[in-house]
């Protein structure tokens, strides 16, 4: 975030975006359109033009094991060309089975191993716990899904209550986790290696300024492995609902920028204090300005522009 700004570029391969990038709805159409959103985000000067890529899972699962293979090149191809991955699947399960996907998504000799993986919480926030242990002891990270972006999710994240809600409660829980990684250590320095020593930055983890590309002079805290889903469009809800966003101290993951509605000004006034740890992504909005590269490019421009403002 601090050498790119603080954009994802969600990858997300719907059929109706193939179709206007004139691909076909199969696997061949999955590869080119994944590949030419990685150049993209890869950028020209072989630094990545964005913090990070987030593949949609769910649009390469419907191809079935063809696009799992079209997704393990994906996230091959980015890691070779130095561009952090997120893969968007949502992942959460009782804990004996939570080990098999957090060993499918987050260890090293894994086909579909990713910088990080999003997860839901929803069968209880500690069920997650082999993905955080993976998760740390590999250098990676995990975003838990707090608020999200769709209307739909107030019925059970808002559930308790101004005072008690679950994502009050969820957002404790990775504030928790956090505290706990950040004090031992061992969490990844900014090249991903798993630090165990306390030799990186001050705290010995990852800090910073929050002054690179992104833009703007906030100081962001050191962050930890459980990073949020926080949704663009209802950033502002998080302060009604008594969540302390900025006292996660982890990443924030907010989709819901440009096709979705939000803009980085909303955002900015929706995250308040907890603005430097921001990851906006934006999936439809950008690939529309496909299908060629230049067109994409323009638009992380356009999108990081928005988030600089
Ligand atoms: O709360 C959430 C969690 C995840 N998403 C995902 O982000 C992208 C958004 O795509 P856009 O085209 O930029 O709207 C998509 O993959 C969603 O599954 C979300 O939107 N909200």
């Amino acid at each position: 975030m601090d050498a790119a700004g603080p954009l994802c570029l969600g990858i997300d391969p719907h059929p109706q975006l193939l179709h206007d990038w004139d691909l076909p709805d199969t696997p061949v159409g999955l590869e080119r359109f994944s590949m030419t959103a990685l150049e993209a985000a890869a950028g020209e000067d072989g630094s990545s033009a964005v913090a990070a890529i987030k593949p949609q899972v769910a649009l390469y699962e419907r191809h079935g094991s063809a696009g799992f293979a079209v997704l393990e090149r994906l996230l091959r191809e980015a890691r070779d060309e130095q561009v952090l991955t997120i893969a968007d699947a949502k992942r959460g399960d009782i804990g004996s089975t939570m080990a098999g996907y957090a060993e499918a998504w987050l260890s090293d000799d894994s086909p579909l191993a990713a910088d990080a993986v999003t997860l839901s919480p929803y069968l209880g926030y500690d069920s997650l716990a082999p993905a955080l242990e993976l998760a740390v002891a590999t250098g990676r990270g995990v975003f838990v899904l707090a608020l999200t972006s769709n209307p739909e999710g107030a019925s059970v994240q808002h559930a308790g209550g101004l005072e008690g809600s679950v994502a009050r409660s969820i957002t404790a829980s990775a504030a928790r986790d956090n505290a706990r990684a950040l004090a031992s250590g061992h969490v990844a320095d900014a090249n991903g290696t798993a630090d165990t020593n306390g030799t990186t930055g001050s705290t010995g983890v990852n800090e910073g300024t929050g002054t690179g590309a992104g833009g703007g002079t906030a100081v962001r805290p050191a962050l930890g492995p459980v990073g949020l889903v926080v949704g663009a469009t209802v950033a502002g809800q998080a302060e009604r609902l008594g969540l302390d966003l900025a006292g996660v101290r982890g990443a924030l993951l907010a989709p819901g920028f440009g096709a979705q509605g939000a803009s980085g000004a909303g955002m900015r006034a929706g995250f308040g204090s907890a603005w430097p740890s921001v990851l906006a992504t934006s999936s439809r909005a950008i690939l529309r300005r496909g299908p060629s590269v230049g067109g994409l490019r323009e638009g992380i421009r356009e999108a990081l522009e928005d988030l600089r403002r």
